[in-house]
């Protein structure tokens, strides 16, 4: 058992927080947000996390899981801490190392034992180095502190099986006891760790998530092509992806990816070549092709109608992917952007996320409680989310509810022979459209 801190309980810290100390660790985690704290003490996530609550509460009352806004009381007796703060983009697209720099005085002036300090956050390559060195600027005890960097890559959603379930664990550490003891820290998840130095775990962070980007906006690319040329982006995926050097996964075209980590840490990681003096194309032309595709579904609609103004449109899902109420960077926002523009009048509908949406979408949104209001006396219907309800929706809601038998699909969530049997004209991603009962090319 270790005594340990994490500091900031948003998605990553609060689910480490809760995931360490079911594998029987002592933790304490402290946020700024009092509000957040007081909520968690009483076992209430404040994020939408399935399964989280549960084990929030089954370890604060085993006595191993505790909150706090104090960091002097976080910090005290702890072996370890977490960082687990934000690192947002900034205007130029680098990471804002604000939360980081204040942890590090955090740490340096609080801490009265030796410690080490663990970055869960996704930093900049040589970010450690420089909280390090922060740390040891501020420090006011005559302490020992040691680096290890620990890259989390736990989606939203599925973020407490991923905890437990996970892949790999990279723990990069320079010489010293530190690496080793993280190993220890972690060896009840049962999870391959791979050991690595500071700067390469930083980088394997960044350079997962631009490939799994990377993978999206080619597989988009080959939907849009599969759309002129007549070929069903689905079944290509599925022969792509039957080649194990391929893979299934990450192959599902769509409307592009959103979240608060791949735009965000694409563009990081361009800037950190740029910074490096490296142009990385590929990776620009990724960022590039995921924001066209932002598009799509408004460029199809205006295809279909001619003109959107005054159309009402009803906008299935908002959040960024389903089992999440995360709004950030989700392609709802920049469609709904589009829409507006165009002059439709959008109506929009998510199980979870509609409060964190009226935070950051467009204003003029109307929201409503349930698909079948949005979609009632909507000109289209555009499917944004594939929450399982969504997907779900019998065809023939949509054929009962809307005005106009328009349905866009950004997920392909219904078959194509499913739809041409009803009386929906039927625009998806990388597949002919359904018109009329007739399966079409789209150009
Ligand atoms: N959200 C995700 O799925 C994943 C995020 N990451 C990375 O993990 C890091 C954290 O991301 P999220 O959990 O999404 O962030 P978040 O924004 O949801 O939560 C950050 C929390 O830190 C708190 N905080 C800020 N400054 C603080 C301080 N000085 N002391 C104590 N608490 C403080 C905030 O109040 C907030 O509750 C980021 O670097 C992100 O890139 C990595 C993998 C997955
Ligand atoms: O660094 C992070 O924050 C995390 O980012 C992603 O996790 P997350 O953003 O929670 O969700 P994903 O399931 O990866 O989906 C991201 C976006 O890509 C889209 N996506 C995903 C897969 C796919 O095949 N097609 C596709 O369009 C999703 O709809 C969503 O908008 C990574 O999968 C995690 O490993 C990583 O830890």
């Amino acid at each position: 058992m270790t005594n340990i801190a994490v500091v900031g309980t948003g998605y990553v810290g609060l689910v480490t927080g809760v995931a360490l100390s079911e594998i029987g660790h002592k933790v304490t985690c402290i946020d700024i947000d009092q509000a957040k704290v007081e909520r968690m003490r009483r076992g209430e996530s404040p994020i939408y996390e399935p399964g989280l609550d549960e084990l929030m509460t089954k370890n604060i009352q085993a006595g191993r899981l505790f909150f706090t806004a104090n960091h002097a009381e976080g910090f005290t007796d702890k072996d370890v801490v977490y960082i687990a703060v934000g690192t947002p983009e900034k205007e130029d697209g680098t990471a804002d190392l604000r939360f980081i720099n204040q942890v590090a005085k955090d740490i340096a002036t609080n801490v009265k034992q030796d410690v080490v300090v663990v970055t869960k956050s996704t930093v900049p390559v040589g970010t450690n180095d420089h909280i390090l060195s922060v740390i040891k600027e501020h420090l006011v005890h005559n302490v020992d502190v040691q680096m290890v960097s620990n890259p989390e890559f736990l989606r939203e959603g599925s973020a407490i099986d991923d905890a437990f379930h996970g892949d790999r664990i990279v723990i990069g550490a320079d010489a010293g006891y530190a690496g080793d003891m993280i190993e220890d820290v972690n060896e009840a998840f049962g999870i391959p760790v791979y050991r690595t130095d500071v700067r390469s775990a930083e980088m394997i962070k960044y350079a997962s998530n631009a490939f799994l980007a990377t993978k999206i906006s080619f597989v988009n690319e080959i939907a849009n092509i599969c759309e002129k040329t007549g070929a069903n982006i689905e079944d290509v995926a599925s022969g792509m992806g039957m080649d194990g050097r391929i893979g299934h996964q990450f192959l599902r075209a769509g409307i592009g990816y959103g979240g608060s980590c791949f735009p965000k840490d694409t563009k990081a990681l361009a800037q950190i070549a740029a910074n490096h003096d490296h142009s990385f194309e590929l990776l620009e032309a990724v960022i590039r092709v995921n924001n066209e595709q932002h598009r799509s579904l408004t460029n199809k609609a205006k295809e279909a109608f001619g003109s959107l103004k005054g159309r009402r449109i009803a906008l299935l899902g908002l959040a960024f992917k389903p089992n999440t109420d995360d709004m950030r960077e989700s392609p709802a926002i920049a469609i709904s952007q589009e829409l507006l523009l165009a002059g439709a009048e959008v109506v929009a509908y998510d199980p979870i996320a509609t409060e964190n949406a009226k935070r950051v979408m467009p204003e003029g949104v109307t929201y409503v409680s349930t698909a079948e209001e949005a979609l009632r006396g909507a000109d289209a219907a555009f499917i944004v989310t594939d929450w399982s309800e969504i997907k779900s929706l019998e065809l023939r809601a949509y054929e009962q509810y809307l005005k106009e038998p328009y349905v866009f699909d950004g997920r392909n969530c219904y078959s194509l022979e499913d739809v041409a049997s009803t009386s929906l004209n039927y625009y998806s991603v990388g597949r002919k459209a359904v018109v009329n009962g007739k399966l079409v090319e789209t150009v």
